[in-house]
């Protein structure tokens, strides 16, 4: 996590910003002065910040030699400690101004593989101290075509009387919308639409893009109930849904789908054609290609339905500016590549169930030894591609780079205690810190975007 503040204090605050307010070397002035402004604070930070990580690079590489860790920690290590002196030099290029225009991303391409070398350690060095090499189940056949028939489900209770019965059926419908997952795929169009601002960012289109996405939300969600109802009764967690139990005529759900569906693009419509055409693309695609094609048949579904879940952010980009930005994709690359850190620590901890529904998850399929080490490349890559975000995004600033390392930080030790305690408990934290750490960056993204941005104009 220190290589991880360096990489995002030195994106967020744009370097080039930052480091021509202390031109100096090491220190700022003729070398040896304290810096005169804000800006120069944060260079002179992150250099004395890298003097310290450097160090604590230093010793964990001596560790690992010592200790004889796993070759490939040592390895990894290594590569990290040899390229930090190069990126040092990188830097006093940039803050002196000497670094060639052409080298420009070097700096940041370094630091990213000295992040990714030390995060490889961390995963390889977790696998060695609390893996089970070879716990990949090995004989799990997808689909449920040979597993005994699901026991039917209780028919769940009807009131009779008018009232609770009217209220149990609202509910039952506004179960199927998924009402759950609204926030924070809401706030992944809220960030992208704060994100890109300009004169399209006005109150009637970001109601009409929230609203619109979350019919388009409760969309997918339907089909996605309808398409699954008979694996839902085999899986404890999915077997009291409105289909499952049969509170809800599929013909209904089936047609509650279709109306959420042409409420959100008609919607959607109101602002302009493209946001439309992505809004309806997302529900086809979580509905039909995620649930029916992916989710069923490869261990890979949910790394590319991370897709669906990451298209909010180009829905959202596009609302405002009608067309698909850099900041948006590049916010969708944000939530693509946290969906398989999200998710896997709850298809550890439902292994059981999704082998019972006949899905091959990570664990059932590779093992939870390969699934806690991919939580721990994909939440890396995450916080990579969130760094990365703020060097393109300018109206990202202080507030985001400190939530995205605390929160980084708290969610990569959630995972790391995952792997030492191997438990649902432990499973369900590290899911829960998945949305907080998320929840709370957007939030940042907003607030950034929409007040501090605007205040420091
Ligand atoms: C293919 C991608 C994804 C899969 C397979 C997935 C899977 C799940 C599952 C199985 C649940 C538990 C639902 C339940 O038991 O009711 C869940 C909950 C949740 N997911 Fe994901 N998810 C994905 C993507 C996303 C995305 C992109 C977001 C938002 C950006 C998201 C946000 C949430 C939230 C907020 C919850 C509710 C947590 C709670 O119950 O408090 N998910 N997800
Ligand atoms: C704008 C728009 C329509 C975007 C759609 C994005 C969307 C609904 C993403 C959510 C992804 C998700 C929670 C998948 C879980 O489905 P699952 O079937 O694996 O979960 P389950 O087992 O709980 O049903």
């Amino acid at each position: 996590m220190g290589v991880y503040l360096l990489l995002i204090v030195g994106a967020t605050t744009s370097m080039a910003e930052a480091a021509a307010a202390c031109t100096g070397w090491p220190a700022c002035g003729d070398g040896y002065a304290l810096p005169t402004e804000r800006a120069g604070w944060v260079a002179l930070g992150h250099r004395a910040l890298a003097v310290a990580v450097g160090l604590l690079v230093v010793v964990s590489t001596a560790l690992a030699w010592r200790n004889q860790e796993p070759r490939r920690v040592r390895l990894a290590l290594t590569l990290a400690l040899v390229l930090f002196p190069v990126q040092a030099g990188l830097g006093a290029l940039t803050a002196t101004g000497w670094l060639p225009a052409a080298l420009g991303s070097a700096h940041l391409l370094v630091g990213v593989v000295i992040f990714a070398g030390v995060i490889a350690a961390l995963a390889w060095w977790l696998e060695g101290e609390t893996g089970t090499p070879d716990d990949a189940p090995g004989d799990f056949e997808p689909g449920t075509d040979h597993l005994p028939p699901a026991e039917e489900a209780p028919e769940a209770p009807i009131p009779t009387a008018t009232i609770p019965r009217l209220k149990a059926t609202v509910f039952a419908y506004f179960r199927l919308m998924k009402p759950r997952l609204m926030w924070l795929l809401c706030l992944v169009a809220a960030a992208a639409m704060a994100l890109a601002g300009g004169p399209g960012f006005t109150p009637a289109t970001v109601a009409a893009t929230l609203v619109g996405g979350s019919l388009a939300i409760g969309a997918s969600g339907t089909f996605n109930h309808v398409l699954e109802r008979d694996v839902d009764k085999r899986m404890q967690r999915t077997s009291d849904r409105p289909l499952a139990t049969d509170l809800v005529p599929v013909p209904r759900a089936v047609a509650f789908g279709l109306l959420l569906t042409a409420l959100s693009v008609g919607l959607f419509l109101t602002v302009n054609v493209l946001t439309a055409a992505l809004g309806l693309f997302a529900i086809l695609f979580y509905s039909v290609v995620y649930t029916l094609v992916l989710k069923p048949n490869t261990v890979q579904n949910t790394v590319l339905g991370g897709a669906a879940g990451a298209l909010p952010a180009l829905i959202g980009w596009a609302a405002v500016t009608g067309e698909l930005g850099g900041g948006g994709l590049l916010l969708a690359l944000v939530i693509f590549l946290w969906t398989p850190a999200h998710f896997y620590n709850l298809a550890l901890a439902y292994k059981d169930d999704y082998e019972r529904g006949g899905f091959p998850m990570m664990p059932v399929v590779h093992g939870e030894t390969a699934t806690r080490r991919h939580i721990i490349w994909y939440l890396g890559a995450t916080l990579v591609a969130a760094a990365v975000l703020a060097l393109v995004a300018e109206p990202l600033g202080g507030l985001y780079a400190a939530v995205g390392v605390a929160l980084g930080a708290i969610f990569l030790w959630m995972v790391v205690r995952l792997h030492y305690e191997r438990t649902e408990a432990a499973a369900f934290r590290a899911f829960h810190a998945s949305n907080a750490y998320l929840g709370l960056l957007l939030f940042a993204v907003v607030i950034d975007a929409l007040v501090i941005d605007a205040i420091m104009i």
